[in-house]
């Protein structure tokens, strides 16, 4: 089971990721879309990386808002994990905008 980052790392790792918020019992980003599709388009697209990174973000969808809530289930709180899944979250929003 991956370790729970700090309060402080997870502080660190928001630094990099300048759309995400929180703290080490989930980090999140709301993102608009042009149009529902688009916005279910790209959950599609996350669902792909979720699997092939056996790491799956809670997601809300709004008409066309998202939010991604990265959090480890098994751990009780932020780890590695969800800071590389922040990352490829944040490649695939850059990619459709
Ligand atoms: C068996 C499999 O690795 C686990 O169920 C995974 C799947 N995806 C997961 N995703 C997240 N966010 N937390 C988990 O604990 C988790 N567990």
């Amino acid at each position: 089971m991956a370790d729970v980052l700090t309060a402080q790392a997870v502080r660190d790792e928001l630094g990099g990721l300048a759309e995400w918020s929180g703290d080490p019992t989930g980090i999140s980003r709301t993102v608009e879309f042009g149009s529902f599709p688009a916005a279910v388009a790209v959950v599609d697209r996350v669902a792909e990386v979720a699997e092939e990174l056996d790491h799956h973000p809670d997601i809300d969808i709004r008409w066309r808002t998202l939010t991604f809530r990265c959090v480890t289930h098994s751990s009780g709180g932020v780890t590695h994990r969800d800071v590389a899944l922040a990352r490829r979250i944040d490649e695939i929003v850059r990619s459709v905008r």
